[in-house]
């Protein structure tokens, strides 16, 4: 999670508000003092932070306001407001066209995260169904082939490149050839780095440019080096016709808040930030939401942007299913492959408001995707009779236990377990069906609301929509679930269980209480839902 220390030391200071019995003139600049510290101590310039204090002062004039009104949450408004604009660039970001050849190249100093970027870049469209490769123009750091290589395939990505050939120039135009003359709509190209801005790297990046003729130049730039983002944001702006940025590193460094203030301060359009080493850590940026979940409201519209890509039309029969209360081990299956398309888990529950970001921290993906696997390979073991069935087939003739768990390459615990989660998860699903559905707590005004996926924009919302809409979301989760992700380590320990549990052989001991996987159902559920009514 980005800025948590920064979203922390806000958030307190805005808390420590209401504590006041009289907000007036001394508590305001107490308060605005507190955040000013925050933000400086999170490396963002002095005038930036002075503009933002005088602008909340000008919207917070507590003299006018008249009497009953809420002036703690005017206050809250306007600090919320007021940092939107600090990472706001306010300007458009670029958007690849479907069924064209998008070209994309990124530039950036030596080790600012390029060519790791460059693949998160090329998993995060393969991920979304575009057409993705891989083109690796950086013959200037010896290893840059190899990292491209490996994790490209990991990602599952076509790539392109050369151990012999040293010229990028001819690499890039290869490259881009290749994949366009086999209608790949993203191109990536990787270039090489220098360790500062010099002429040799500025006339390579050019030479690429004029021969490769990108869509869209992508500025990679290392988010640790605070304010001083600017200087080099500002350089390759009047280099190469820069068209968006990512900012890397930001992962709870301390100076990611300088970085990013600075780069909008420039006006460049921010793209993604990067926010770990793996290639599932690379958030897109806008500035409502990344602020939003910074202070621990969640970031909805980037949950919807997630929830948007699965393409559920895939999952019609779940929906059906789900909905008279029906859940097969097909179901269970689906619901799983979707998981594994959304992501680690810890990313997307941080998108969930009322998530305390530092309750997240930790949630190692890989145990959980190899438990995935195994479930996988559990499923597809499995003839059509077994699959389509709610699973008490295998409770009647054992030996087809048997038979699954050698076709799997697994073992009769492993299915055991499997098919015991599904049964708890089905009375879950059984409990919620029909006109019981999670959905009937939700308002007319909130459904309204997600009626369309441009309507449902809680980046647009106000901080109050935003705690309106986490009050309505509770509603739609089990008490006991919602318990859990308030009482801190209780959505660790849920998550923990869930994928630990998955092939886990004791996990099942654990879900007494919380129900275990049948929360993750819920969720799932309720995303499933979601995207339900707004088809
Ligand atoms: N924590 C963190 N590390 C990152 C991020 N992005 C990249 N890195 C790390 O930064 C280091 C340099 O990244 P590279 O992708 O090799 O950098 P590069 O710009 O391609 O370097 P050159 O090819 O030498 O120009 C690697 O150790 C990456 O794992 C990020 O968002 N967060």
């Amino acid at each position: 999670m980005v800025l948590n220390e920064l979203g922390n030391k806000i958030n307190n200071v805005l808390q420590s508000l209401s504590k006041e019995p009289v907000i007036d003139k001394r508590v305001l600049d107490a308060m605005l003092k507190d955040i000013s510290a925050a933000l400086l101590s999170s490396d963002v310039n002095v005038k930036l932070v002075l503009k933002l204090r005088e602008n909340i002062k000008k919207t917070v004039d507590l003299d006018k306001l008249a009497a009953g009104i809420n002036k703690n949450k005017i206050i809250q408004n306007a600090v919320f407001d007021e940092l939107c604009k600090l990472v706001d660039p306010g300007v458009e970001v670029w958007q690849p066209k479907k069924k064209k050849q998008n070209v994309i190249m990124t530039v950036g100093l030596q080790g600012s995260g390029k060519t790791t970027s460059c693949t998160k870049l090329a998993s995060y469209f393969h991920r979304r169904g575009w057409k993705t490769a891989l083109v690796c123009a950086d013959t200037f750091r010896a290893g840059a082939f190899d990292q491209l290589k490996q994790n490209a395939a990991k990602a599952h990505i076509p790539y392109y490149g050369s151990y012999e050939e040293s010229d990028p120039v001819q690499i890039a135009t290869e490259g881009v050839a290749k994949f366009k003359e086999k209608n790949f709509e993203i191109i990536i190209v990787d270039t090489s780095g220098r360790h500062k801005q010099e002429s040799q790297l500025f006339d390579e990046m050019k030479q690429i440019y004029d021969n490769v003729n990108p869509d869209n130049v992508i500025f990679v730039l290392d988010g640790t080096i605070g304010q001083a983002a600017e200087l080099q944001a500002q350089a390759f702006k009047e280099s190469i016709d820069v068209g968006s940025i990512i900012l890397t590193k930001m992962d709870g460094h301390a100076k990611g808040g300088g970085a990013i203030s600075a780069v909008a301060a420039t006006k460049s359009p921010i793209l993604f930030i990067g926010t770990g080493e793996h290639i599932h850590d690379l958030e897109k940026f806008s500035s409502r939401s990344f602020i939003s979940k910074m202070l621990g409201m969640g970031d909805l519209s980037g949950l919807v942007e997630t929830v948007q890509t699965l393409q559920l039309e895939d999952s019609q029969d779940l929906m059906k299913n789900i909905s008279q209360g029906v859940f097969t081990l097909k179901d269970m299956r689906d619901q799983f492959e979707m998981i594994n398309k959304m992501g680690p888990l810890n990313k997307i529950a941080g998108m969930l408001p009322g998530i305390p970001p530092e309750v997240l921290q930790g949630l190692g993906e890989e145990d959980g995707k190899n438990h995935m696997k195994q479930f996988m390979c559990i499923f597809d073991s499995m003839n059509e009779q077994e699959l389509y069935s709610d699973g008490k087939i295998f409770e009647k003739e054992p030996t087809r236990i048997v038979r699954v768990a050698r076709g799997s390459g697994t073992n009769k615990l492993m299915v055991e377990s499997m098919l015991s989660k599904h049964k708890a998860f089905g009375q879950i699903v059984k409990k919620m069906g029909g006109n019981k559905g999670l959905l009937k707590g939700l308002s007319p005004d909130l459904m309204n609301s997600m009626g369309g996926m441009g309507g449902m924009d809680p980046s647009n919302m106000s901080p109050s929509q935003l705690a309106r809409m986490q009050q309505q979301m509770s509603k739609m989760m089990p008490p006991q679930m919602m318990q859990s992700l308030n009482s801190g380590g209780g959505i660790q320990q849920m998550m923990k269980q869930f994928m630990g549990g998955m092939g886990g052989m004791g996990g099942m001991g654990d879900m007494g209480g919380m129900g275990g996987m049948g929360d993750m159902g819920a969720m799932q559920d309720m995303f499933s839902k979601m995207m339900g009514r707004n088809r």
